[in-house]
């Protein structure tokens, strides 16, 4: 497996099947701000929702062979592994990529546990091993993974322009950024000091320009 994290903003996401498990995979692509259309003759109540709140579009029918078509990706979660396999050999036939919930050996990729924190995306995976131990991975990092690292993701995006303007090279820059992001200052993020970190780190950066 080779992890990627793919760019969907707006592009054409499909999922086949309003089930359970299509509607994880449907809050995985919305979180990725995909353009979601459901292919089923069925939604559950949460997709229902979804729905009437304008957040995907419903093709209401079975899957037949034709419905894939310039999607930029397709998962398939229906409950009839006959489909699921038809829906796979469409998408391969077409380059489109797919992930089948019920079939790692079909799948072009596998979707993993995620954490998100803004910007900052901690993915947890076991290559179809036990998706149940990907998740309890998942549910520890949480416990670790600050909420305090969103907002300090974007001052960084800041100072890392700044940084860009003021240290002349690449290889200075790394060591600069290695240097800079140690404990002292992640401690801080954690307590919520983000100021005296963003300060921190400009000053730093001061330091460079004089
Ligand atoms: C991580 C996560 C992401 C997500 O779906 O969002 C995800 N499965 C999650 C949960 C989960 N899935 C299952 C259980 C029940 C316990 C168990 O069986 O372990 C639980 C636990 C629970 O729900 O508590 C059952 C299951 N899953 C698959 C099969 C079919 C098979 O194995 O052939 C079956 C058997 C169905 C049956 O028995 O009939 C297949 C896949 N599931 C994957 C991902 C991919 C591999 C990920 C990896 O590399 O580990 C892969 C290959 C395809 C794919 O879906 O991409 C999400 C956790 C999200 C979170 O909570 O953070
Ligand atoms: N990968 C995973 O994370 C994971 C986890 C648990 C289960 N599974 C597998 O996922 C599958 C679905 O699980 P679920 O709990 O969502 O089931 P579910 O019964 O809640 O939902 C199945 C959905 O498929 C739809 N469907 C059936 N035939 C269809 C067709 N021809 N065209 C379009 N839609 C069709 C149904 O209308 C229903 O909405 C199961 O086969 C299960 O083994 C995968």
């Amino acid at each position: 497996m080779y992890p990627v994290n793919l760019i969907l903003d707006d592009k054409p996401c499909l999922v086949i099947g309003g089930g359970k498990v299509a509607y994880r995979k449907v809050k995985g692509l919305l979180a990725a701000n995909a353009a979601v259309t459901v292919l089923a003759p069925i939604l559950e109540e949460q997709l229902i929702l979804l729905k009437k709140a304008g957040k995907i579009r419903w093709l209401d029918k079975i899957y037949t062979e034709g419905d894939i078509t310039n999607y930029a990706l397709v998962i398939c979660a229906t409950d009839s592994e006959k489909i699921n396999q038809a829906a796979a050999i469409e998408a391969k036939s077409k380059k489109i990529l797919i992930n089948i919930v019920d079939c790692l050996p079909l799948c072009d990729f596998a979707v993993p546990a995620v954490i998100r924190r803004g910007d900052l995306l901690v993915t947890s995976s076991t290559n179809g091993k036990s998706p149940a131990m990907a998740r309890e991975i998942r549910r520890e990092l949480e416990k670790i993974l600050d909420v305090g690292y969103a907002p300090f993701i974007e001052i960084l995006a800041l100072l890392r322009e700044e940084a860009m303007q003021a240290i002349p090279t690449f290889r200075q820059r790394e060591v600069f950024w290695r240097d800079i992001l140690n404990e002292d200052v992640l401690m801080l993020v954690r307590n919520g000091r983000l100021k005296e970190a963003e300060d921190k780190i400009r000053n730093a950066i001061s330091s460079f320009r004089s």
